[in-house]
C-alpha cells in the first residue's frame, strides 16, 4: 500500500517510498511535522523509510489585512489526531514506535495560562505583519544593528519577540499576569510539548529559540539586553535544549502510552538535518506555503552582507552549527491562493499541467508579495502585483507565473548566498510539498542555474525529526550514518540558453522593482497599528 492510501488525496505528496509491510517487531519513531497549513505525522522504519503518514489540514485565520492568526486548539487537536492514525497503522503493521520527534511552523507565537492551560490569545502567525509599525519605531531608534548582531536576524514582524509584546500589550491584564510568573511563552514545539506532558514540560530547542529575537546565536541564551528591550519578563521563557535531547514523556492520556520527545527542531532546520546537509557549503530549499534555503557554514556563524539571516542549521551536543538563510514568505501559498480564492485551480497539481502546455512565459509575472516581501528585501509594505497581462491572459499563464516567481525568488537568494559564502552553491536539495511538482523542479534548474537534486524522501522535515530523535535513542549513531540514508530521486540539470535566461531574470527584476517602489511610496499604506 503507497502514501496515497492513508493520506487524503490532497495531502499526498508523491512518494517513491512505500509502506514497509513487513515491520513486525521493528523499531521505529514518530515524527510530527506542525506545518502552517497542515499538522502531519509520520511513522519512519530504522532505514528513514515511511511505515505510515496521516496529514490534517487546519483553519487559517485572517481577522484583519495582513494579519494572520490559528486557533492554539486547532494545531493541538490536528496534531493529536494524525499522531493517533499514523501510531494505529505502523502498529498494526507491527512496528514497535520508540521514539519521537517534533519540527514545526517557526516565529509563530503562543502565550497560555500555566495554571488552566488556556491560551490568552489565538497563536499569532509567522505571516502576520501587524507589528510592522513597532519594528519600524526600533529601527528608528537605532536598534537593528545590535539586535541582529546578537541574533542574526533584522528588525522585521516575521520573529517572534514583537508578536509577543503585542499579546502582552494587547491582551487585558497578560502583561500583569506575565510579570507574575502567571502566563507562558513558546513557539509552537512549545507548545505541543506543553499539552502532550499536561502541563509538565515548557521547553524548546534552539533552532526554534534562534528565531525568536531573543535568543543570542553566539552565547547560545536568552539574552537580557533583548528581553528588555522588548519588555518580556523572561520567567515566560522555555528552557532551550539541544535538538537532539531529552524533552520528557507524554502523557499516556495522548497516544494510549508515555512517549518519549527525544528530538525537537524548526521545520527549515529539521529538513537540514533530512537532506543531509551537514558539510559546509551544502545548501537545502523546502518550497511549502513558503520557500526557506538554507546553506550550512559550519561551526562559525557567517554576517550576511545581504540582508540573509544567520540561524542554526542544528545544535547536537551543545556544539551549535551555523547556517545562512534565506526567508520567503509565499512559494505554495500562491498556489493555494489560486485554487482557494481564485478558484483558478482544481487542486495544486494542476498548476503543473497549466504550466506545462505553455512555450513560453508571454511576458507574464506575479510578484506574490501577500505579506510583504522577506530575504533580500525584508519590504514588510510590499504588496503583490501580476504585470504583464493581456486578453490572451488566462489561468495557463497565471499559474505558470506564480511557479516561476518562486523560482526567481531563489535565484536571488542563490546570488546573495554566493555574495556571502564567497562561492555559488553547485547543487540545490529541494523538498516540501511543492517539489512534487517536476515541471516547477525542472524550471528551477534553469532559471537558477545550477543541479537541482530531490531526494527519494521528500517529507525531509519530518525524517529530520525523526533522524534527532532516533539520534538521541541511539537508533543512529552519528550524522554521518544517517548521511548514507540520503538518496535522489530524480535530479535537474539547466537546460535553457544564457539569452533565455537573462530575458527572463530581467522581466522579473522589472515586476520587482515595481512592487518595492509601489510599497514605499504608498501613502495609504498601514500606520500604527499598535492600538
Ligand atoms: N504539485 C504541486 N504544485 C505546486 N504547488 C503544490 C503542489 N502540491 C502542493 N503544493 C503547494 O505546497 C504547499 C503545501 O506544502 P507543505 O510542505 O505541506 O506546506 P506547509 O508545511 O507550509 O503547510 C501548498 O501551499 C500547496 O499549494
Ligand atoms: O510551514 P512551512 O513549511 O511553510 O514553514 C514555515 C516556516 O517555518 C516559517 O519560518
Amino acid at each position: 500500500m503507497g502514501l496515497s492510501n492513508f493520506i487524503p488525496r490532497r495531502h499526498c505528496r508523491r512518494q517513491e517510498a512505500s509502506e514497509n509491510k513487513d515491520m513486525a517487531n521493528r523499531p521505529a519513531i514518530l515524527a510530527v511535522d506542525q506545518g502552517t497549513t497542515s499538522s502531519r505525522a509520520i511513522v519512519f522504519d530504522t532505514a528513514g523509510g515511511i511505515a505510515a503518514a496521516a496529514a490534517q489540514e487546519f483553519p487559517q485565520l485572517y481577522p484583519q489585512a495582513g494579519w494572520v492568526e490559528q486557533r492554539p486548539d486547532d494545531i493541538y487537536r490536528s496534531t493529536v489526531a494524525v499522531c493517533r492514525e499514523a501510531l494505529a497503522r505502523a502498529e498494526k503493521a507491527g512496528a514497535e514506535v520508540l521514539s519521537m520527534g517534533i519540527t514545526n511552523q517557526r516565529e509563530t507565537t503562543l502565550v497560555w495560562d500555566r495554571q488552566t492551560g488556556q491560551p490568552v490569545y489565538n497563536a499569532i502567525v509567522w505571516q502576520d505583519r501587524r507589528t510592522a509599525e513597532h519594528c519600524a519605531q526600533l529601527r528608528a531608534q537605532g536598534h537593528e544593528a545590535d539586535i541582529t548582531a546578537r541574533t542574526g536576524l533584522l528588525l522585521d514582524p516575521y520573529f517572534s519577540a514583537t508578536k509577543l509584546a503585542w499579546i502582552l500589550d494587547h491582551v487585558e491584564g497578560a502583561r500583569r499576569q506575565a510579570e507574575m510568573g502567571r502566563l507562558a511563552f513558546g513557539t509552537v514545539d512549545s507548545y505541543l510539548l506543553w499539552r502532550l506532558s499536561n502541563g509538565r514540560i515548557h521547553a524548546t530547542d534552539a533552532t526554534n529559540a534562534a528565531r525568536t529575537l531573543l535568543f543570542n546565536i553566539h552565547t547560545q541564551q536568552w539574552d537580557e539586553e533583548l528581553l528588555t528591550l522588548f519588555q518580556v519578563p523572561p520567567k515566560m521563557l522555555p528552557e532551550v535544549r539541544d535538538c537532539a535531547a531529552e524533552f520528557g514523556r507524554t502523557e499516556p492520556t495522548h497516544f494510549g502510552r508515555a512517549l518519549p520527545v527525544q528530538g525537537v527542531a524548526g521545520d527549515q532546520h529539521a529538513a537540514m538535518v533530512g537532506q543531509g546537509c551537514f558539510s559546509p557549503g551544502m545548501v537545502k530549499s523546502t518550497y511549502g506555503t513558503g520557500c526557506f534555503a538554507l546553506l550550512n557554514t559550519g561551526a562559525r556563524p557567517v554576517a550576511s552582507r545581504n540582508r540573509l539571516l544567520t540561524t542554526l542549521a542544528y545544535r547536537l551536543g551543545g556544539e551549535p552549527t551555523y547556517a545562512l538563510e534565506g526567508s520567503i514568505f509565499i512559494a505554495g501559498a500562491a498556489i493555494k491562493w489560486l485554487r482557494d480564492s481564485l478558484g483558478l485551480l482544481r487542486n495544486a497539481a494542476e498548476s503543473e499541467e497549466y504550466a506545462r502546455r505553455l512555450e513560453s512565459n508571454k511576458g507574464v509575472y506575479l510578484v506574490p508579495a501577500f505579506s510583504g516581501l522577506g530575504a533580500p528585501h525584508w519590504d514588510p509594505h510590499a504588496r503583490g502585483a501580476l504585470s504583464g497581462i493581456t486578453h490572451d491572459t488566462g489561468p495557463a499563464e497565471i499559474a505558470r507565473a506564480a511557479l516561476e516567481a518562486v523560482c526567481y525568488q531563489t535565484h536571488d537568494l542563490m546570488v546573495a548566498m554566493a555574495s556571502d559564502a564567497g562561492e555559488p552553491p553547485q547543487r540545490l536539495r529541494v523538498d516540501g510539498g511543492m517539489a512534487a511538482n517536476a515541471w516547477l523542479l525542472q524550471r528551477l534548474a534553469d532559471l537558477v542555474d545550477l543541479t537541482v537534486e530531490r531526494p527519494h524522501v521528500i517529507e525531509t522535515t519530518a525524517l529530520g525529526a525523526a533522524y534527532l530523535a532516533g539520534l538521541q535513542a541511539g537508533i543512529w549513531p552519528s550524522l554521518e550514518d544517517i548521511r548514507h540514508h540520503w538518496r535522489p530521486a530524480a535530479l535537474y540539470q539547466p537546460s535553457i540558453s544564457v539569452s533565455e535566461r537573462e530575458r527572463c531574470l530581467l522581466g522579473w527584476a522589472q515586476a520587482l522593482r515595481q512592487v518595492l517602489t509601489a510599497g514605499h511610496n504608498d501613502p495609504s499604506r498601514s500606520q500604527d497599528t499598535r492600538h
